[in-house]
C-alpha cells in the first residue's frame, strides 16, 4: 500500500484547465515536493486527492483509500494545511485543538501543543489578533496534531519567520522519521530542496518531471569561480566538461559537469586566490521550465466556470 497512488486522476473545469490525468505514487514514509507555477493545478491535484473535488476521470487512493467514495476515511488519517487558511476569529488555537479532538475520537492535545510551543505560539490568544505568520502557526498546529500518516500541505512556511520556518522542516523531517509521509505543495525550491526525497514538477495542469532531488542535482553543473593570483597557463574555457565560460583578468566563472579531479589537475600548477564550486539548487534545475510560463503560455485566465462537483 501507498501513501499516494494515482491512475490517471483528472479533474477538469474546462477543457484543458486544471489537472490533467495524473499518474503518481507516493510511498510511505516519504517527504514528496509538488513545485509548480502559479495556476499551474497544485491547490486542485490537492483538493481532489482529498474528495473535495470531484474528479473528472481516473482515480486515487489515499492509504488504501478511493480518494472520493471513502473520503470520510481519508480525512481521518491526512493532516491537512490549505493554502487558504479560514480561521474563526473570536476562537483561540486551543479551542480549535479541543474540538479537533473531539471530532477525532480517542487522541489528545498533547502533541499539538508541543508543536505550537516549538513554533512560538499562543495558543490562547483569539485568532483574530494573531498576524499572518502566527496564523499560519496555528493552521500548521492543527495539521500536525493528530500526527497523522499523510500530511498533505500547502505551502507550510507561507508567512513564517526563518526561525519558525526551520522549525516547521524538523516537525516534518520528524514526521519522515516516523515512517510518516508528507506531501508538500511549495513555491518555495530551498524548502523543499531541504527535506524533500523526491520532487515533482506540475505545469498547466501536467506533472512534466518527478525525480529524486540528489540525483537532479546531480545531474546539474555545478558553478566554478575561479580568481587567479597570476594569469593563467591554462585555458579552463576549453576542459570538455566546461560550459558558459567567461574569463575577464584574472577572474573566471563557468558551469562545470562532471567529477572535479580533472578541474583540479588543470589547475594544480596555478596560483590562485580564490576558488569555489557550487552544487546547482532545485531552483537552477527548474528555473528554465518556469521560464515557459513566464512568456505567457499558461492557461489559466482560461478557466470561466466554478466547479458544480465543489463540495468542500
Ligand atoms: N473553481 C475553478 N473554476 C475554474 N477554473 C479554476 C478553478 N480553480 C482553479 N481553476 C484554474 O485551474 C488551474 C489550476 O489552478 P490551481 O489553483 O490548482 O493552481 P495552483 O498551482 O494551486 O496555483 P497557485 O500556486 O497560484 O495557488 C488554473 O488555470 C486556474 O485558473
Amino acid at each position: 500500500m501507498h501513501a499516494i497512488e494515482t491512475d490517471r486522476l483528472s479533474k477538469l473545469y474546462a477543457p484543458g484547465v486544471g489537472l490533467l490525468p495524473l499518474n503518481l505514487t507516493v510511498p510511505v514514509g516519504e517527504i514528496f515536493g509538488f513545485i509548480g507555477p502559479n495556476g499551474a493545478g497544485k491547490t486542485t491535484a490537492i483538493r481532489t486527492l482529498l474528495g473535495f473535488l470531484r474528479a473528472s476521470g481516473g482515480s486515487g487512493r489515499i492509504l488504501g483509500h478511493d480518494v472520493w467514495a471513502q473520503r470520510v476515511a481519508v480525512h481521518r488519517q491526512v493532516g491537512y494545511l490549505s493554502g487558504e487558511l479560514h480561521l474563526p476569529r473570536g476562537h483561540s488555537a486551543r479551542e480549535l485543538m479541543n474540538r479537533s479532538v473531539r471530532l477525532r475520537r480517542g487522541t489528545d492535545t498533547h502533541y499539538g501543543v508541543e508543536v505550537a510551543r516549538r513554533l512560538g505560539l499562543n495558543l490562547d490568544a483569539r485568532l483574530g489578533t494573531l498576524s499572518k505568520g502566527n496564523r499560519q502557526k496555528v493552521g500548521l498546529t492543527l495539521a500536525l496534531m493528530h500526527r497523522c500518516n499523510l500530511l498533505i500541505l500547502d505551502e507550510p512556511t507561507d508567512g513564517l519567520d526563518p526561525l519558525a520556518q526551520e522549525t516547521a522542516l524538523d516537525l516534518l523531517r520528524e514526521a519522515r522519521a516516523e515512517n510518516r509521509t508528507v506531501f508538500l505543495s511549495s513555491h518555495v525550491l530551498s524548502e523543499v530542496e531541504a527535506v524533500a526525497g523526491r520532487v515533482g514538477l506540475i505545469r498547466r495542469g501536467e506533472l512534466i518531471r518527478v525525480e529524486g532531488v540528489q540525483d537532479l542535482k546531480a545531474s546539474l553543473p555545478q558553478q566554478l569561480r575561479v580568481r587567479f593570483a597570476t594569469p593563467p597557463r591554462t585555458n579552463l574555457a576549453a576542459l570538455g566538461g566546461m560550459s558558459a565560460a567567461v574569463a575577464r583578468d584574472l577572474d573566471f566563472s563557468g558551469a562545470w559537469r562532471g567529477p572535479p579531479d580533472d578541474l583540479l589537475r588543470a589547475l594544480a600548477g596555478e596560483s590562485i586566490s580564490s576558488f569555489s564550486l557550487t552544487p546547482s539548487s532545485l531552483e537552477d534545475a527548474f528555473l528554465g521550465e518556469y521560464r515557459v510560463d513566464e512568456v505567457g503560455l499558461s492557461p489559466s485566465g482560461a478557466a470561466q466556470s466554478r466547479d458544480p462537483d465543489h463540495v468542500g
